[in-house]
C-alpha cells in the first residue's frame, strides 16, 4: 500500500459496523446470519446452504454453533452509501459462553434475537448481560413471527420487563421466511455505532481467536482497535514478546479474501508463518515491533474449567500425538486446559479441564476426527478443595487422588447459582428435581403471568451430570437453565472405589455425597456388569469406601468368540462381526487381565437415582 490516504480511511471507518448476534439456543441466530449473507449477496444463491457459518462438520451434524465465526458483508443502504458489516455469529449453549464473550469484545453492537413463541430464556439473559458488560449497543429482534404460537407483543413486553431495555422498536422478523431482514439491515446502519479507533497511533489489535493451518502456520483472528497493519510489517505479540513478519492480511467473506491492509475498526485475519503455537494466545495484543504501543489491550478474563476428565490414547504409543493435538486445539479453543496425568489403569494421558459436558464431548470428538486419535475418557469430575488433618489445603481434580478418609478434615465442593425459567405449571417438578439434587432454594420471580424464574444454589457436580436432561424431560422441554459458580461449600462427601477382579481401577473412582453412596455403588456395579464384556473367567465387580465393600456383583465367564453363535456360517456376517469386535477393541483398555470398554468409564454419569428417591430417601 504505497500512499495511505488517512482521510479516505477515516471515511471508510464511519461506514463500518461490527456486531455480534446473541440469543438463547435455537432462537435463530444462525438462520438470521444466513439471511444477511443472502440478502447482501455475500454468497451467490447457488452456493447458499443453511447455517453457512457453522463451518465445522460437527456443527452441521448437531445443528448447533460451537465456534464463533466472523464474516465481512457489504451492504448498500438506503442512504446510497455502502457499509461494511463484520458479523460475528456465536454459540448459544452455556458451555460456549466464553466464545460469546470473546466475540463481544470485538464488536460495538449486538443483535439480540428472541424467539417470538418462547420469549426470554435463561441464555437470552446471560448473553445480553455479557453484551451490556461490554458496553455494546443492543438491537432487539423478535424472530419466528411466522409461528402460530408467536406472540410478539408479549415478548416485546417481556424484553422490557425482564431485561430492562427498550424494545418498542424491536425488529419483527421471520428469518425462515426472510421477513424483517431488509429492515434489520437498515437498522444495523442507523442504530449501531461505527468503531472509533485512532488510525494514526501505533497498532493495537486484539486476538479473539486463532487456528492452526498446516501450510500457513497460526492464523490469527483480530479486531484492530487502533492503527493499521499490512503485509511486510514486523509485528510483536505483546504478552509473549514473540515477533513475526506479516505474510498476509484479509477478511472472511465468507471465504478468505486477501486485503492490502487492516485498519482500526476492521475484523479480519493475519498470518505471519507462526509455527510456534505456544506464542499465541487469545486475548493477547498485536502491535508493530517498529512502533510498539505502550500498553496492551485489556484482554480476556481467563476461564476456569468447571469439570475435569482424564483423556488417554487408546494406543499408548500415541501419547505425544495427543499432546500435539491438544496444543493445536487449544489455539482454537481458549477455554481448554490440560496437564499430564498417569493412571495405573490407563497409562499416560492428560487431565483436561472443560467448561461443561457438551464442551468435553465436542473436544473429544474434535480430537478423534481432526487428529485421528482413539481416546479413552474417564468420567468427569469437579474440583474439590480438601483440608487435610495437618491443615494443608489441596485441590483435587481427579477423584482417585482424594486422600484417605482418616486424613481429611473437610471437603468443599463448588456450588452454582442456577436460574431456571419455566412455565408455572412445571414449577413443582423443577423444585422437586432441584431439591433431590441437593439444591437450596433461593428466590422465585414472575417473568409474566405464566412463567417464573426460580433460583437455586446447587452443587456443580449434580448439575453437570444429568440435571439438564432431567430438567428438560420433567418440564417437557419448556425449562431453560443458566448458572454461574457461586462459591465453595462444605459437604459430606466420600470416594467410592471400584474393584475389578479384586484390583482397584483408579480411573473408575468417583466422589459422591454420603447419602447417595450406597445406592450409587449398587447402580454402578450393576452398570459395569452390563458394560464389561464377559471373559473366559468370572470377574467380581465391587464398590468400596476405603476398605469397606458397599456393593458387589459378578460378571460370569463366557466364551470369547462372538461369532460362535452364528449358525448360518455366512462368511460376510462373520467378517463384519469380527471387524466390529476389533474396532471395539481399539477403545478397550486392558486393566490387569480385564478388558474395560470406553462406556464403562462413563458409567458414573446418568446414574438413575429417581428410583432411590421415590423409595423415600
Ligand atoms: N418457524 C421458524 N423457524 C425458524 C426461524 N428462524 C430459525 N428457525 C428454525 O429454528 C431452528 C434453530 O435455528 P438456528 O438458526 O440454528 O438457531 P441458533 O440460535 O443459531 O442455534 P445455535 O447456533 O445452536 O445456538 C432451526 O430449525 C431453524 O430452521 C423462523 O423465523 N421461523
Amino acid at each position: 500500500m504505497p500512499n495511505i490516504d488517512i482521510n479516505a480511511l477515516k471515511e471508510r471507518q464511519k461506514h463500518i459496523r461490527n456486531f455480534s448476534i446473541v440469543a438463547h439456543i435455537d432462537h435463530g441466530k444462525s438462520t438470521i446470519a444466513d439471511r444477511i449473507l443472502e440478502q447482501t449477496h455475500t454468497v451467490a444463491e447457488r452456493d447458499m446452504q443453511n447455517q453457512l457459518l457453522d463451518t465445522m462438520e460437527l456443527e452441521r451434524e448437531r445443528g448447533i454453533t460451537i465456534k464463533l465465526n466472523a464474516v465481512e458483508v457489504h451492504y448498500d443502504a438506503k442512504d446510497g452509501e455502502t457499509y461494511i458489516f463484520h458479523l460475528i455469529d456465536t454459540p448459544g449453549h452455556v458451555d460456549f459462553s466464553y466464545e460469546v464473550s470473546r466475540s463481544l469484545a470485538a464488536a460495538e453492537g449486538a443483535i439480540l434475537v428472541v424467539d417470538a413463541a418462547q420469549g426470554v430464556e435463561a441464555q437470552t439473559l446471560a448473553n445480553v448481560y455479557l453484551a451490556l458488560d461490554n458496553d455494546l449497543e443492543i438491537l432487539p429482534v423478535i424472530n419466528k413471527i411466522d409461528l402460530p404460537a408467536a406472540d410478539p407483543e408479549k415478548v416485546r413486553q417481556e424484553i422490557e420487563d425482564v431485561i430492562g431495555i427498550d424494545a418498542s422498536e424491536a425488529v419483527l422478523a421471520s428469518a425462515k421466511q426472510g421477513i424483517g431482514i431488509p429492515e434489520l439491515l437498515e437498522r444495523i446502519v442507523t442504530d449501531l455505532p461505527a468503531p472509533q479507533g485512532d488510525l494514526e497511533v501505533p497498532l493495537r489489535a486484539l486476538i479473539f481467536d486463532s487456528e492452526y493451518d498446516a501450510y500457513r502456520g497460526v492464523v490469527l483472528n483480530l479486531r484492530i482497535k487502533e492503527g493499521i497493519v499490512k503485509p511486510g510489517d514486523r509485528i510483536r505479540l505483546m504478552n509473549t514478546g514473540a515477533e513475526y513478519d506479516v505474510t498476509e492480511v484479509g477478511v472472511m467473506s465468507p471465504d478468505a479474501q486477501k486485503r492490502d491492509y487492516l485498519m482500526a475498526g476492521d475484523v479480519g485475519y493475519l498470518t505471519a508463518s507462526i509455527k510456534d503455537i505456544t506464542t499465541t494466545h487469545s486475548g493477547d495484543t498485536v502491535t508493530l515491533a517498529t512502533h510498539p504501543a505502550e500498553e496492551p489491550l485489556p484482554g480476556y478474563r481467563p476461564m476456569t474449567p468447571m469439570v475435569y476428565a482424564g483423556l488417554y490414547p487408546a494406543d499408548n504409543a500415541r501419547y505425544t500425538d495427543l499432546r500435539e493435538a491438544l496444543e493445536k486445539l487449544q489455539l482454537n479453543d481458549a477455554a481448554l486446559e490440560f496437564i499430564p496425568e498417569t493412571s495405573q489403569a490407563l497409562g499416560f494421558g492428560y487431565r483436561v479441564g472443560f467448561l461443561g459436558l457438551l464442551h468435553m464431548d465436542v473436544i473429544q470428538e474434535r480430537l478423534e476426527r481432526e487428529f485421528n486419535l482413539d481416546l479413552v475418557t474417564t468420567a468427569p469430575s469437579v474440583t474439590y478443595q480438601v483440608t487435610k488433618s495437618d491443615d494443608e489445603v489441596v485441590e483435587i481434580e481427579n477423584p482417585s487422588e482424594l486422600p484417605e478418609a482418616s486424613q481429611i478434615k473437610s471437603i468443599l465442593e463448588p456450588y452454582v447459582h442456577a436460574s431456571i425459567m419455566v412455565p408455572n405449571e412445571y414449577v413443582g417438578a423443577v423444585m422437586e428435581l432441584a431439591q433431590r439434587k441437593r439444591g437450596e432454594f433461593d428466590t422465585m420471580d414472575y417473568l409474566d403471568a405464566s412463567r417464573v424464574n426460580v433460583k437455586y444454589y446447587i452443587p456443580l457436580s449434580e448439575i453437570i451430570f444429568d440435571f439438564f436432561d432431567r430438567l428438560k424431560s420433567n418440564t417437557r422441554g419448556y425449562a431453560s437453565l443458566d448458572y454461574e459458580i457461586s462459591g465453595m461449600r462444605q459437604s459430606d462427601l466420600v470416594k467410592i472405589d471400584i474393584l475389578l477382579n479384586s484390583e482397584k481401577v483408579d480411573a473408575l473412582s468417583f466422589i459422591v455425597h454420603r447419602t447417595f453412596a450406597a445406592e450409587r455403588g449398587r447402580i454402578i456395579t450393576a452398570k459395569l456388569k452390563e458394560l464389561i464384556p464377559r471373559q473366559n473367567f468370572e470377574i467380581p465387580v465391587q464398590a468400596a469406601i476405603g476398605s469397606k465393600i458397599i456393593a458387589r456383583t459378578n460378571i460370569k465367564a463366557y466364551r470369547k468368540d462372538v461369532t460362535s453363535k452364528i449358525h448360518t456360517g455366512d462368511p460376510d456376517r462373520r467378517a463384519k462381526l469380527l471387524d466390529k469386535q476389533k474396532r471395539g477393541k481399539a477403545r478397550m483398555k486392558a486393566v490387569g487381565i480385564v478388558d474395560i470398554p470406553q462406556e464403562a468409564f462413563m458409567a458414573v454419569l446418568n446414574t438413575d437415582d429417581d428410583e432411590q428417591y421415590s423409595r423415600g430417601n
